[in-house]
């Protein structure tokens, strides 16, 4: 009895009791020491899409000084108030000023100074700068090109300040302009710009390492043996996690030994932040990752005696066998180890819902996980009892607005093509196992920024329903 206990308690750390894990709780573990990697002041374009790790307070006006926002000429309002078609009012041109010039002359009561689109308006003698407005050069008769004339008649009275950019409207010297936590966008970026920052304090993109493995797994390009297909996993897996910001490269896929796998990574862990593989962790004779990775090996997850990842099935469908370690690079740090299923469908679904959240965190993002849109299902399909589904489906919405799905193609792991037609997947709960026309079920969006589709989908060769896996 004791010894039978003792036994249990030996199986239960590595997950062998305890049945599959739910996907929350997988997720929470994979989530484990992520943390914001330490922010590094970049150039503003090695930043775009990342999450600023400062505030920025603006060391600069802006506008930086009072500007013109048209080509014409600097007037006092009052000079011009009375001005028209019929009765036009004629000043003298006492200066020139184009963008950039520094030499601006005083505008005096009475007279003009011809200033172009950008250029700083001169300061009034003996009035207000707010008096000061600029008349567009239609409405003058003036000509646009050329050089300044001797005298203009203004045709139209403007208002003081009228066309006038005034320094600081924009942005005071001193104001907090961006918070730390925003994502810069391209406008995040121009802002910083203009503000005369060429770098930004930013969390920067996480090194993700991409291994797939298996002995049938050729390169694109090369040819195909009996039995072989070629690796799309580390291609996907690779562009997704760039999509999500990382700086994610693939290493050539190795063949089901063990030995060769971690010689493989070796040399790479030195370069990174997150190592991903696909293949080799469910049930077979041949699993390379799972033999492998379930060794103790330096920094990894077990300690000194216990293996370097943890494999376990979590209860979804498709995605189940997962595993989840740490590996030591030679400088010291401990790198992550996310180990996903072979099967396409299941390593790309598997990213949705384990890696993506692990960049975002990592990035110093807050929200983690794609929109998710609530759907009305059109054509249903099964579900396995006891799993979360995650499945293919088409989202359109109707004229009211309306978002419905319908099934795409059958659950099998392997119909890439079906994947590409699909723009969501469904969440079913575990207790569902059989999703129904009418049912209302939360949808994560795979495209980006995109809610609506338009068009028929391209006809699937297999029928929702089928076998699972
Ligand atoms: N007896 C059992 N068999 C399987 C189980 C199980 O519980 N008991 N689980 C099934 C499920 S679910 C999945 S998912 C897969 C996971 O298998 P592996 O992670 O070990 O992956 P492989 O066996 O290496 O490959 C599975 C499948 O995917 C193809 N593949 C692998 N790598 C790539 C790649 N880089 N690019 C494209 N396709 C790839 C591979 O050829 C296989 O067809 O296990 C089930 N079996
Ligand atoms: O979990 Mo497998 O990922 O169902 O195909």
């Amino acid at each position: 009895m004791a010894a039978r206990q003792r036994r249990r308690a030996d199986l239960r750390p590595l997950g062998l009791l305890s049945g599959p894990r739910r996907l929350e709780d997988h997720l929470a573990v994979v989530l484990e020491g992520a943390d914001p990697l330490p922010p590094r002041r970049l150039p503003l374009l090695e930043a775009l899409d990342l999450v600023l790790a400062e505030d920025v307070v603006a060391g600069m006006s802006l506008p930086r000084f009072d500007g013109s926002s048209m080509d014409g000429y600097a007037v006092l309002a009052a000079d011009v108030a009375g001005a028209s078609d019929d009765a036009p009012v004629v000043l003298d041109v006492t200066g020139d000023v184009p963008a950039g010039a520094a030499d601006v002359p005083p505008l005096a009561p009475g007279r003009a100074v011809r200033v172009m689109t950008g250029a700083t308006v001169p300061v009034a003698e003996g009035a207000a700068a707010a008096d000061v407005a600029v008349v567009q050069v239609e409405w003058t008769d003036a000509a646009q090109t050329g050089p300044a004339p001797a005298r203009v008649a203004v045709r139209r009275p403007v208002g003081p300040g009228r066309n006038v950019r005034r320094a600081g409207e924009d942005v005071e010297e001193g104001e907090t302009v961006l918070r730390a936590g925003e994502r810069l966008s391209p406008r995040h970026l121009g802002l910083l710009a203009s503000l005369g920052r060429p770098a930004v304090l930013v969390h920067p993109r996480p090194r993700v390492l991409v291994l797939s493995t298996g002995t049938e797994v050729v390169e694109p390009g090369e040819p195909l043996g009996p039995g072989q297909i070629h690796d799309s996993n580390s291609t996907v897996l690779v562009a997704a996690c760039r999509e999500a910001g990382a700086d994610a490269r693939r290493v050539r896929a190795v063949e089901d030994e063990p030995e060769r796998l971690l010689a493989a990574l070796a040399p790479e862990l030195a370069g990174a932040d997150l190592v991903l593989t696909t293949g080799g962790v469910s049930a077979g004779a041949y699993e390379v990752v799972k033999e492998a990775l379930s060794r103790p090996l330096p920094g990894g997850a077990g300690g000194a005696d216990g293996p370097a990842v943890d494999f376990v099935r979590v209860a979804m469908q498709p995605g189940g066998p997962q595993g989840s370690g740490w590996l030591a690079a030679p400088d010291g740090r401990r790198v992550r180890v996310l180990t996903l299923p072979g099967n396409p469908v299941s390593a790309y679904v598997s990213f949705e819902a384990f890696v993506r959240p692990w960049l975002r965190r990592v990035l110093g993002e807050v929200e983690l996980q794609r929109p998710l849109v609530e759907a009305v299902v059109d054509r249903g399909w099964r579900s396995v009892e006891g799993k979360r589904q995650l499945y293919r489906v088409r989202l359109e919405r109707d004229h009211d607005g309306v978002a419905h799905v319908g099934a795409i193609g059958g659950p099998g792991s392997h119909l890439v093509a079906d994947l590409v037609t699909a723009t969501a997947l469904a969440v079913v709960p575990e207790e569902v196992t059989d999703v129904r026309p009418g049912d209302t079920l939360a949808c994560m969006l795979l495209e980006r920024g995109s809610t609506a589709v338009t068009g028929p989908p391209r006809p699937t060769t297999t029928e929702p329903g089928g076998p699972v896996a």
